[in-house]
């Protein structure tokens, strides 16, 4: 049946096939969720329930300064070589550490001047790294590697904060972003990924407590029987690798990476020294690829074309 038909009457002596009511519509190319932000928003539920801010993470370009320095992380680690790091050409470098607003009132020269010291001759009881520092490399434009660059910056303004009770408020910021690492591509690993990072800053914190926390945060994932191995991060100390035994796969998988952030990291800032801070991370596409058994990590890539 046809405008036309209908238009000139001849739709009274043509003959039309009965309905089949019965018959399937045409396929709709409905559109559907991104199984990464399908994931994601689990975990940002988690982490709302469990009393956490999102931070702004809407910087991917950082200074070496925040990306590194102010971690802790010494100017010569292999992770701030070209072969494990974009840096970025135009501009060549960034501003000095400033205020960014009118209710920011830390004094960054101070800061600047801390991270210089602690890396270059030790401070606040760290014999340091005792080599040179360079306020040019800290200035390097990069990628960032890992959100942690956006969690320093945030607990650098929760140290000038005070409480009705006139100390540091207790704080739990948590943040799930694109990194980017200059690595080599595989089936696995892409030149970037989305960290989903959590920290926790009070007073009488503990390694035990982080492994509760994680127990807890995890477990909310359907992650159980976590077990914890020792391992290194510049920043933190104690750090541990976080691992769990996978029923669907029959073994023993990394789940993330832990630990307690450095006095280096956390006096240079202005925090007391009977303050603490939880960190960890994990990576957005692992748990997606394997709740959703993905086997390619381009799959979560681009458009998924029908072969
Ligand atoms: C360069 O690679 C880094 C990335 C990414 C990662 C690792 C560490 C951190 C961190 C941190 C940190 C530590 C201290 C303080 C602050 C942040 C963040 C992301 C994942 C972290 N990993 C990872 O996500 N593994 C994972 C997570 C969940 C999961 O759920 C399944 C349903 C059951 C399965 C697996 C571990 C490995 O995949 C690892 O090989 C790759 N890691």
């Amino acid at each position: 049946l046809t405008a036309d038909m209908i238009a000139t009457g001849s739709w009274k002596t043509a003959t039309f096939k009965p309905y089949n009511f019965k018959a399937s519509g045409a396929d709709q190319r409905a559109g559907a969720l991104h199984p990464l932000n399908k994931v994601r928003a689990e975990f940002r539920q988690i982490f709302f329930e469990m009393g956490f801010e999102e931070m702004p993470t809407d910087k991917f370009v950082e200074s070496g300064f925040w990306n590194f320095d102010v971690l802790f992380v010494p100017q010569q680690h292999p992770a701030r070589d070209l072969q494990d790091t974009f840096y970025i050409s135009d501009p060549e470098s960034a501003d000095v550490p400033r205020a960014t607003s009118s209710e920011d009132t830390k004094d960054y020269a101070v800061y600047w001047d801390n991270v210089k010291a602690v890396h270059q001759d030790g401070k606040y009881g760290s014999i340091g790294y005792r080599y040179p520092w360079s306020g040019d490399e800290s200035l390097r434009l990069v990628l960032r590697t890992h959100t942690t660059a956006i969690s320093a910056n945030m607990l650098h303004k929760l140290a000038a904060k005070r409480g009705p009770d006139g100390y540091i408020p207790p704080a739990r910021y948590f943040s799930i972003d694109r990194v980017f690492r200059n690595e080599s591509v595989d089936a696995t690993h892409l030149a970037e990924f989305h960290q989903v990072e959590g920290v926790i800053a009070d007073t009488n914190l503990t390694l035990g407590g982080l492994m509760e926390f994680m127990d807890i945060f995890f477990g909310k994932m359907g992650i159980t029987d976590l077990k914890y191995k020792p391992a290194y991060n510049p920043y933190t100390e104690p750090s541990m690798e976080i691992f769990s035994y996978h029923k669907g796969l029959g073994k023993l998988i990394e789940i993330g990476n832990s630990g307690m952030f450095r006095p280096e990291m956390l006096e240079s800032m202005g925090f007391p020294k009977d303050m603490r801070v939880y960190g960890w991370g994990l990576s957005l596409e692992r748990p997606t690829m394997i709740k959703y058994g993905i086997s390619n990590i381009r799959e979560l890539l681009g458009h998924k074309v029908d072969l």
